[in-house]
């Protein structure tokens, strides 16, 4: 599936924020964002699952390490609404990379890589990106 949003030759650094708006779909099952080095290297892969692979509001939180996906982290707080706006912003650090939904909700992930640079960031499926900015 390609993707509908992909930056790369970034160079984001601990504590710049990434700043995401976007719509998401009336009927969406699922959407993913993916932050790394490159495509097989993420220090996550933020998947929120309205109703998809047996997972029904759920978010799914994952590393690829040279392709290979790590052990999944699933988070029960889903603050996500299908056609609904929704604003997302990702901080890491050296230890965890932080999601803020909506002003509030926070998920938190290990930096399992320890990236220190994340040069790739990508946002698939049934989300309708409206901004982005680099803080
Ligand atoms: C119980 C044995 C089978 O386990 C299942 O195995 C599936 C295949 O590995 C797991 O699904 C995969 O989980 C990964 C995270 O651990 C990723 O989410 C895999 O999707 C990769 C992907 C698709 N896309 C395109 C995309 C994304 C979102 C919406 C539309 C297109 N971008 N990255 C997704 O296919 C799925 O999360 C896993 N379920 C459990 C409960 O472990």
């Amino acid at each position: 599936m390609e993707s509908k949003l992909v930056f790369s030759h970034l160079t984001i650094k601990p504590g710049e924020c990434i700043k995401l708006k976007g719509q998401v779909a009336p009927e969406a099952k699922s959407f993913a964002l993916n932050l790394g080095r490159d495509e097989s290297d993420l220090i996550l892969h933020f998947n929120p699952r309205f109703e998809i692979h047996g997972d029904t509001k759920i978010i799914v939180c994952n590393s690829k390490a040279c392709g290979v996906w790590g052990e999944e982290l699933r988070e029960p707080v889903f603050p996500f609404q299908q056609g609904e706006e929704t604003k997302i912003c990702v901080v890491f650090n050296d230890d965890e990379v932080t999601v803020k939904v909506n002003g509030d909700q926070e998920i938190k992930f290990p930096n399992r890589q320890g990236l220190d640079t994340a040069r790739y960031l990508a946002v698939n499926g049934d989300i309708k990106i409206k901004s982005i900015k680099f803080d």
